[in-house]
């Protein structure tokens, strides 16, 4: 049977890389200057500077916070942390055996189902849906990890600041602030990079004119892939795998000779490093030196020099990040949930204004199936 083989008219760019598709006032990416910024700000400034509600301010507004701006948002934002009791007894349903991306997705679903104003597309409406989402997921999450070990829900504090509350409900006992501040800068350097695919996942849901929690629900959806969100889970995998510092170069020898990609490496955009791990691998170090771990930072940095003599491939965030969820007391599975805590701004953000000014995304094909052909 032979196939269509019409050229195409253009020039077809798999996985659309280097394809341009629309403009974003929320971000801008440089890996030529290897730079990040959100809103024009450095991203390595805003961790230094900014708390996490300050980043989600500003990618929301596309202004820092003023004194009583910020002391409203983080009012609004403390009054919506509590979980409804639908949202508590659907978690309840699902099995152990789910992955927690698919209880946030599905908590999130539950979330839309029940606001009664679920189709209001209004930027009013949006934003009030981005800052429930936001001050949500992080009860979401930290719920789900509890019930894994067999502990009861904690309730949220409105004395504690986003990081500081998310890492209480999670452990039921107060943060200490190193742990604090290394939490918030992940939280911070997570939160938007441009059209990444589970960006641009919720902005072609968006720009059917669906709403905004449909949108989110597929942000989640492409973030778990392990080419995308779902790779720091993987990268802690490939740690326990590799066990020892003293095996991370047979291992990775292995794992290349089995064309086997390695979690945590490469990147779309940035070819040469990604300006977010300098930040994070300070906050990783910090991390270590707290939980005395430099067993943890032997290894992560013998698979780094071993990927670097080997291949040339520079970390990604999620390398960094994955030691450190580990290193403040998350299971595995649960890292990516919080790429999606903290996800959740730059998507709504971009869901923003996408609605804002919007055309349906609906780009074209080649076909290369069988030719026209017919019944009998
Ligand atoms: C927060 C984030 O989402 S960051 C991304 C997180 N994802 C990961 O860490 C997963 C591991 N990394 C990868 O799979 C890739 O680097 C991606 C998907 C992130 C980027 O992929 P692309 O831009 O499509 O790069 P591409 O796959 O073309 O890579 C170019 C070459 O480098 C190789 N390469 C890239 N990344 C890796 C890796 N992590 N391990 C081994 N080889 C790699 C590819 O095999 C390819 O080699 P080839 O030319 O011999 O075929
Ligand atoms: O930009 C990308 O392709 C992936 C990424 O680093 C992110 O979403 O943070």
């Amino acid at each position: 049977m032979s196939t269509d083989t019409t050229a195409p008219a253009q020039e077809i760019r798999k996985g659309l890389a280097g394809v341009v598709v629309d403009y974003t006032a929320v971000s801008k990416v440089n890996p030529e200057t290897n730079s990040l910024l959100y809103r024009g700000y450095p991203v390595q400034e805003l961790a230094a500077n900014c708390t996490f509600e300050e980043v989600a301010y500003l990618l929301w507004h596309g202004e820092l916070p003023d004194e009583q701006q910020l002391a409203e948002f983080e009012t609004r934002e403390r009054s919506l942390r509590r979980l409804d009791e639908r949202v508590k007894r659907v978690i309840d349903e699902l099995p152990l055996t789910a992955h927690p991306m698919d209880v946030v997705r599905t908590a999130v679903s539950v979330i839309g189902a029940s606001d009664p104003d679920a189709a209001d597309a209004s930027p009013a409406s949006n934003l009030d849906k981005s800052i429930r989402l936001f001050a949500q997921l992080p009860s979401i999450v930290a719920y789900d990890q509890r019930r894994r070990r067999g502990q009861h829900l904690v309730e949220p504090r409105d004395d504690l600041g986003y990081s500081a509350n998310f890492l209480f409900m999670t452990f039921d006992e107060l943060p200490s602030e190193v742990v604090v501040e290394a939490f918030d800068v992940s939280m911070t350097l997570y939160a938007e990079h441009s059209f990444n695919a589970s960006t641009f996942t919720a902005r072609v849901i968006t720009s059917t004119m669906s709403d905004l929690y449909s949108a989110v629900v597929g942000g989640i959806g492409a973030l778990k892939g392990a080419l995308h969100g779902g790779a720091n889970e993987a990268v802690m995998h490939i740690f326990d795998e590799i066990g020892t510092a003293d095996k991370a170069e047979a291992w990775l020898e292995q794992a290349l000779s089995e064309k086997r990609k390695i979690m945590g490496f490469g990147h779309r955009v940035y070819k040469n490093g990604d300006s977010r791990v300098p930040t994070m691998k300070a906050s990783l170090d910090i991390l270590v030196e707290h939980f005395d771990r430099p067993d943890l930072l032997a290894l992560y940095t013998a698979l780094d020099d071993a990927m670097q003599s080997r291949k040339a491939i520079q970390p990604n965030l999620d390398y960094p990040s994955g030691p450190a969820y580990h290193l403040i007391g998350y299971d595995t599975e649960m890292f990516t949930p919080l790429f999606v805590a903290a996800r959740v701004t730059g998507w709504t953000a971009h869901i923003m204004e996408q609605a804002a000014s919007n055309a349906l995304i609906r780009p074209l094909s080649a076909y290369n199936g069988v030719e026209e052909r017919h019944i009998g």
